[in-house]
């Protein structure tokens, strides 16, 4: 009972954040590229609990598509038409830009709202090569501005929970991790950019991009070699992943690593665009899961996109207790009504405002992210999405 009183109120919080007691003078100013799906959750709501951030425009590609996400969200400006992005970036009242575009897009309206001087929050996977990554995040640097790819889940306390147990050796030596991030048919219908491969399409771009972070990030160590991916496409999508499997290797140091990761370390890869239904009719809930193995206990994380909503550490340790193996449940939801958007967009105004953020994604994370992504579509035979062939400045 208590905790579906938690539940709820966690999430009436969320979506009615309460507001700051003491706003800034000069908040920094967001503008949204594009009326997109995502930008509600991940910045409109959290900037609404944030004393030092507003959201100043919204730029999409018809006026009144710009007009009506505008009012419902509250925001003063709505550029619109086919020069709206532009106009949004040359707004001297807008600091930031939040990208959230097709995957395909990301490099281009990066690298033009990095010319414009303009800091980035930049959705993820950060682009369609790792070499354009690498450019946006070498341009930031250049411009000294800052550049970010919303890799939110890594801000939440649930995930740093987890990764302070693997570093404490309480698991001993690892030697597994699985990923699953898999969703049910109805979420993305065929019209859906993610089944666009020219927009950086497929289930590895948009589900495994969360895999293989938090697989590097919990491994504390890169992968050293795809040992299997494969892919499912459809007859009409021939070059998008519905689905891919990817199996990778990672270092074999010949002994432990800091954090205990040592010879014989995988981690598989499941990502799903389309589970099927259980035993053919029974609609399917998401998987959204992590497990680490190790040679001394097991840790699992439930819905690790989405802590906040819900979810259960539960560390199991192979050794007996009374005849017993020794298990236990935390759970870590921190600030109440906090997203992982929301700790995300504390770290980023700390970052704009000279202060040190609690966790920071950084480039070369963002970058060898991508690396391994495209590590895995070569594998697959489906190969990289295509590079943007835009004039970028
Ligand atoms: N961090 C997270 O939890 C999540 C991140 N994402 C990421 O956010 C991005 C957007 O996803 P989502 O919000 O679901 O997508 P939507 O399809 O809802 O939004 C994409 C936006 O891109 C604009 N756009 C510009 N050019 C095109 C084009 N050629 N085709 C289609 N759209 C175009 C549209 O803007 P306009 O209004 O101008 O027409 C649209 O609003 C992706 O990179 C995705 O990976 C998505 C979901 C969750
Ligand atoms: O968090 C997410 O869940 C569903 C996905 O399709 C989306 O792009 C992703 O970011």
């Amino acid at each position: 009972m208590a905790s579906l009183y938690g539940f709820a109120k966690r999430l009436y919080l969320v979506f009615n954040p309460p507001s700051p007691k003491e706003p800034t003078a000069s908040p920094l100013r967001f503008g949204i590229l594009g009326a997109a799906r995502i930008a509600p959750i991940a910045l409109i709501l959290p900037v609404k609990s944030h004393p030092d951030a507003v959201v100043t425009a919204v730029a999409a590609r018809d006026q009144g598509r710009a007009d009506t996400f505008a009012k419902q969200h509250g925001i003063p400006k709505a550029y619109g038409g086919s020069g709206a992005y532009q106009k949004l970036l040359d707004d001297p009242e807008i600091d930031v830009v939040y990208n959230p575009l097709p995957n395909g897009l990301h490099y281009e309206w990066t690298m033009k709202a990095l010319a414009a001087g303009k800091h980035v929050l930049l959705e993820k996977p950060s682009a369609n090569t790792a070499e354009e990554t690498r450019k946006m995040f070498t341009f930031a640097q250049e411009k000294g501005l800052v550049l970010l790819e919303a890799f939110h889940y890594r801000y939440h306390p649930a995930t740093r929970r987890v990764k302070a147990i693997i570093d404490s050796g309480e698991l001993g030596t690892l030697t597994k991790i699985e990923v699953n991030f898999g969703i049910p048919g109805f979420f993305v219908k065929d019209s859906d950019i993610r089944m666009v491969y020219d927009l950086g399409g497929g289930a590895m771009m948009d589900m495994g991009c969360y895999a293989m972070s938090i697989s590097r990030y919990l491994a504390n160590a890169d992968p050293t070699k795809v040992i299997s991916a494969n892919a499912e496409v459809l007859p009409k999508f021939p070059r998008v992943d519905v689905s891919t499997t990817a199996t990778l290797a990672f270092p074999t140091s010949g002994g432990t690593t800091t954090n205990g990761s040592a010879d014989g370390l995988t981690a598989t890869l499941l990502t799903h665009f389309r589970l099927p239904p259980l035993l053919g009719f029974l609609p399917r809930w998401p998987d959204f899961s992590v497990r680490v193995s190790g040679t001394r206990g097991i840790v699992d994380l439930s819905n690790f996109p989405a802590p906040w909503v819900h979810h259960n550490i539960t560390v199991e340790s192979s050794e007996q207790e009374g005849g017993r193996l020794r298990k236990r449940t935390e759970k870590h939801y921190g600030n109440l009504g906090w997203t992982t958007y929301r700790y995300q967009l504390e770290a980023l105004v700390d970052k704009l405002r000279e202060r040190t953020p609690e966790h920071w994604y950084d480039a070369q994370d963002s970058i060898t992210n991508l690396e391994w992504i495209e590590a895995v579509y070569k594998e697959t035979g489906l190969g990289s999405r295509p590079p943007s062939t835009a004039q970028v400045p």
